[in-house]
């Protein structure tokens, strides 16, 4: 077993993981949780009781297992014990929870803590070792070697049995990896790395085959046995698994069944007249004995009955107490620990930035289709527009040639590059959540870095494509000076197409909000351009949205730079038609009149404004957790005027 240094401590204070050195005893008592929301068809507000008058207590070294009929409160009372409920509008935490004793502060929990959510989020182009290496990097403290490191990880492979697959990729729906096991040990390998002393996990089994799903919780009690607090929610455990748990917490319709040694449930139940059948999964048992059965109105009334007579009797049993004080003396020496828990980062700014500029660079380049996909097509559609604008000459119909092909190279290059990182950024908004909450890295480093490893293949298609035309089409009377700024022109586009995808991304949900925000946005942009209607034209009152346009100065940019010196023959005019003889006379009419300058100028403040805007919001959106004693209730009444 690998020996290193503890994450929080000072760095050179050997850390064994075969055992804890800081025991984590959790106490919670009265814990009630409540959501209060109006309801439009009967105008009043509603409380839903999610947890009513919860008692219990998990204990260093011992496997609790939160076991319920679906909907009875289990993850929701995993959030509370993990310290990570989501603030909802008209939520309200009541009761007390305490570790070791204590009122422990959220980060320093959080810290010695780790959360194994329900659904894997990890990075589908990277493979087991990369995703765990990362964390690792990310977790551990920067004066370990990475030989430390790697020694550390493969330990963790090898202890939840990963080994076989430990090259290969995670996968996602779109691509084949690592099977849904081996993901979810992969998933419980990255919430190891910083060595955690309590482990909150949600339905760690689910979606595995019952070896696979035995082997998940042999490696938990493994921890357990090791001095660690295993908390986890539970459906329904084969027998040898529910033979594991030390702890056993049955919720029913938000209220406490039973709580205390899973072994004696079995006897806590025959006691209230619910004799589990000889040789029966007792898990499938407690179940049967407490779900709501709504197929008849006689079998509701019947077990919700049953359900009242289990949870009434639990709530006047004299097990249904916690030892605060005791759980406090024993463990006074290990507060300090929580309370000097190192909250800072374990690596520098740049690391962070490294780490994730590679991470997103190997994603992107994994994707091998739709990276060489853009280059083939780029190729592809530069030959045929090259083709189809191959006879511009410099006649009176070469300007709206000339100028539809400009407009067509920014929208081309707008939508591409926006739509590119639309998909990417907003799937990685998961995994990032996931790493924020473990403290994992500055959000400014991520958000840098994605914005740097998204430019190499978003930049190579457009070039391509911009190149071929331009010589094809004989663009910018063929001058070389011209061609490299129509190339910085397009880059900067490019880079601002990203900024705006980002920001987009960043406000989004998810991936279906972006990219049906997406569209709207380049429409917006397209309409008020400068192609379709001339700026002068536009209402006064709507004239200042031409300054949110990327593409509005995007496009004077490519035409001031195309036709400023341009002359043009009126040997195709008919007799009497008025001809345009230059390049700038265009202009004019277009009522463009900033120099390509200026216009970068422009492009790299538009750059700078959206990046900020993204960030921010992407900052902001760090989750808060409720707090006890119904603070975001008091939200609601100030919101709403009343409470019920
Ligand atoms: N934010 C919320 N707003 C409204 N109701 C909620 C909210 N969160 C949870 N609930 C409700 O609280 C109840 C308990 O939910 P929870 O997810 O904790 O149950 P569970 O036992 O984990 O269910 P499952 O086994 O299906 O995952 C459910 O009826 C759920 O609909």
């Amino acid at each position: 077993m690998a020996t290193v240094t503890d994450p929080m401590m000072a760095p050179h204070d050997a850390l064994d993981r075969t055992k804890n050195s800081y025991p984590i005893n959790l106490s919670w008592n009265d814990v009630s949780y409540s959501i209060t929301t109006y309801k439009k068809s009967t105008k009043s507000y509603e409380t839903k009781q999610i947890l009513t008058t919860i008692t219990g207590q998990a204990l260093a070294g011992q496997m609790v297992a939160i076991m319920g009929p679906t909907g009875s409160g289990k993850t929701s009372l995993l959030n509370v014990l993990a310290m990570r409920c989501p603030i909802v509008k008209g939520g309200d935490l009541t009761g007390s929870f305490k570790v070791n004793g204590e009122v422990a502060k959220e980060k320093a929990f959080a810290r010695l803590t780790s959360y194994v959510m329900q659904d894997d989020a990890m990075f589908a182009a990277l493979t087991v070792k990369e995703t765990l290496m990362t964390a690792a990097h990310f977790q551990l403290s920067s004066k370990l070697s990475d030989k430390e490191k790697e020694d550390y990880v493969d330990s963790i492979i090898a202890e939840l049995g990963l080994n076989k697959c430990r090259d290969t990729i995670i996968g996602d729906a779109k691509i084949r990896g690592v099977s849904g096991g081996e993901r979810k040990r992969c998933n419980i390998g990255v919430e190891l790395i910083k060595n955690p002393s309590c482990l909150f996990l949600d339905e760690p089994t689910s979606g595995l085959d019952s070896f696979q799903a035995q082997s998940v919780m042999g490696a938990l009690k493994t921890l357990a046995s090791n001095g660690r607090t295993v908390v986890a929610s539970i459906h329904q455990p084969r027998s040898s698994i529910y033979a594991m748990f030390d702890q056993l917490l049955l919720l029913s319709e938000g209220k406490l069944i039973y709580t205390g040694n899973a072994h004696d449930a079995v006897k806590h139940f025959s006691d209230k007249g619910q004799e589990c059948p000889a040789l029966f999964n007792p898990a499938d048992f407690f179940l049967d004995v407490v779900s709501p059965d709504y197929r008849t109105a006689d079998l509701e009334k019947e077990s919700l009955g049953r359900i009242k007579m289990l949870s009434d009797s639990w709530a006047k049993s004299s097990m249904n107490v916690v030892e605060d004080i005791e759980l406090a003396t024993k463990n006074a020496e290990h507060n300090k620990t929580l309370k000097n828990a190192n909250l800072g980062f374990q690596s520098s700014w740049f690391r962070q930035f490294q780490l994730c500029f590679l991470r997103s660079f190997i994603t992107t380049k994994r994707n091998k289709v739709a990276t060489y996909g853009k280059v083939i097509a780029s190729i592809f559609f530069g030959l045929l527009l090259g083709a189809l604008y191959s006879e511009t000459k410099y006649d009176q119909k070469s300007i709206q040639d000339r100028v539809g092909i400009l407009f067509f190279f920014t929208i081309n290059q707008t939508f591409s590059n926006m739509f590119a990182v639309l998909n990417s950024f907003t799937g990685d908004k998961v995994v990032v959540e996931r790493e924020r909450a473990s403290n994992s890295y500055h959000i400014s480093a991520f958000y840098s870095a994605k914005f740097c490893a998204e430019i190499p293949f978003n930049f190579v298609g457009p070039i391509l494509f911009g190149t071929i035309v331009f010589w094809i089409v004989g663009l910018g009377e063929g001058d070389f000076w011209n061609f490299c700024v129509f190339l910085v022109l397009l880059t900067q586009i490019g880079f601002c197409a990203i900024a705006l995808g980002m920001a987009i991304a960043a406000t989004a949900p998810d991936v279906e909000a972006a990219t049906a925000f997406g569209p709207i946005v380049v429409v917006l942009m397209i309409l008020f351009g400068g192609f379709y209607i001339n700026i002068e034209s536009l209402p006064v009152w709507l004239r200042w949205v031409q300054y949110l346009s990327l593409m509005r100065f995007a496009f004077e940019g490519l035409c001031v730079n195309e036709m400023k010196d341009l002359v043009f023959s009126c040997d195709d005019i008919e007799e009497g038609g008025a001809c345009v003889e230059t390049g700038q006379d265009v202009l004019n009419r277009l009522s463009f009149s900033m120099s390509v300058g200026e216009i970068m100028l422009w492009l790299l403040v538009f750059m700078g404004v959206v990046h900020v805007i993204a960030y921010n919001i992407l900052e902001r959106k760090k989750r808060s957790y409720q707090a006890f004693n119904g603070a975001s209730a008091k939200k609601l009444k100030k919101v709403n005027g009343k409470v019920n």
